[in-house]
C-alpha cells in the first residue's frame, strides 16, 4: 500500500518504520511549510501533525478521495465538521485519541468500571496523565476519552475539568516530564480504599502500530469508524 504521512515528527517517524517493516511504500512525508502537495498518490494517509492543522489535513485527504487515519490530538472542536465532510464526500475517516490496543483494552476496562460504581457514592473519581514536556495540549487527548466514558456510563459525573474538581466533575490533572510515552490512571477513592487502573506505554510502538494497523483496515472502505470497528472489541 502507498501511504503518505502527513507528519513526520516523533510518530510519523515510528510509523514510517512499522509500515515499511509490513511491507508498505511511504510515498510522502509532510511536514511545517509543506503546503503544496499531490495527495492522491497515496492509497491512505495517516496524520500525526499538530492540533491547529489536522483538520486541513484530514478535509484534505476526504476532499480527494483519499482515506485517512487521524490520531492528532487537541483538534477535536472541529470533529464533526470532519464527520459530516466525510458522510457528504462519501470519504472514510479514522480519528481515536490512542491507537494502541492496550489502551483500547484499557477504553473498555474502564466503562465496566465506571459502570460498577456509578451507584456508588463513597468513591469518587479522579485522573492523571502523565507525558514528555513536547506534548502541546493537556489534558492528552487519551485522558479526555476515558472521562467522557466514564460521563456516558456513571451517573454520579456529567463533566470534567483539567485540575478543577466539585460535586460531579471529573478533575483531571496533566504532568509533563522528560521523555514519558504516556502514562493513564482512573483512581477511585473512599475514606477506607482506593481502585486504580492505569496504563504505562513503554515506547511509542504500540500507538504507530495501531495506526498502521487501521491504514491496512480502512484502505478500500467507505465511512467513518472508530477503533472498536478496527479491532473488533467494546
Ligand atoms: N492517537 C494516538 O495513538 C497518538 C496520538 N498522538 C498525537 O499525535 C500528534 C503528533 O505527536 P508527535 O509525533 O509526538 O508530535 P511531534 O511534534 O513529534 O510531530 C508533529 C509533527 O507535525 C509537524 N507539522 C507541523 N505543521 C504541519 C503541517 N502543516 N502539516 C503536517 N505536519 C505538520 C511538525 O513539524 P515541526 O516540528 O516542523 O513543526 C512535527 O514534525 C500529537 O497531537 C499527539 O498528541 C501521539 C501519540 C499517539
Ligand atoms: O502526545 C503524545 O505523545 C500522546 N498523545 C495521545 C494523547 O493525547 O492521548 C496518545 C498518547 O498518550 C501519546
Amino acid at each position: 500500500m502507498n501511504i503518505a504521512l502527513l507528519g513526520y515528527g516523533k510518530m510519523g517517524k515510528t510509523i514510517e518504520q512499522i509500515a515499511i517493516k509490513r511491507g508498505h511504500n511511504i510515498v510522502l512525508t509532510i511536514d511545517k511549510g509543506d503546503n503544496d502537495y499531490d495527495i492522491t498518490k497515496a492509497d491512505v494517509a495517516i496524520d500525526f501533525s499538530i492540533p491547529t492543522v489536522a483538520f486541513n489535513n484530514i478535509s484534505n485527504c476526504i476532499n480527494n478521495q483519499v482515506p485517512v487515519v487521524s490520531g492528532t490530538t487537541g483538534w477535536l472542536d472541529k470533529y464533526d465538521e470532519a464527520v459530516a465532510l466525510c458522510k457528504d464526500k462519501k470519504g472514510a475517516f479514522i480519528y481515536t485519541s490512542n491507537f494502541s490496543l492496550g489502551v483500547n483494552i484499557f477504553f473498555e476496562l474502564n466503562k465496566t468500571l465506571a459502570k460498577m460504581m456509578s451507584t456508588l457514592k463513597q468513591y469518587n473519581v479522579s485522573m492523571e496523565e502523565i507525558h514528555h514536556t513536547q506534548k502541546l495540549d493537556a489534558p492528552s487527548g487519551t485522558a479526555i476519552s476515558l472521562a467522557n466514558d466514564i460521563i456516558s456510563k456513571h451517573a454520579g459525573y456529567d463533566n470534567w475539568k483539567l485540575d478543577e474538581s466539585g460535586e460531579t466533575t471529573i478533575p483531571i490533572v496533566a504532568k509533563r516530564i522528560e521523555d514519558v510515552p504516556g502514562t493513564h490512571t482512573v483512581n477511585y477513592e473512599s475514606e477506607v480504599d482506593t481502585i486504580n487502573i492505569e496504563h504505562i506505554a513503554h515506547t511509542r510502538q504500540g500507538f504507530a502500530l495501531g495506526a498502521v494497523i487501521a491504514a491496512e483496515w480502512i484502505a478500500g472502505k467507505t465511512g467513518v469508524f472508530t477503533m472498536n470497528d478496527v479491532l473488533n472489541i467494546g
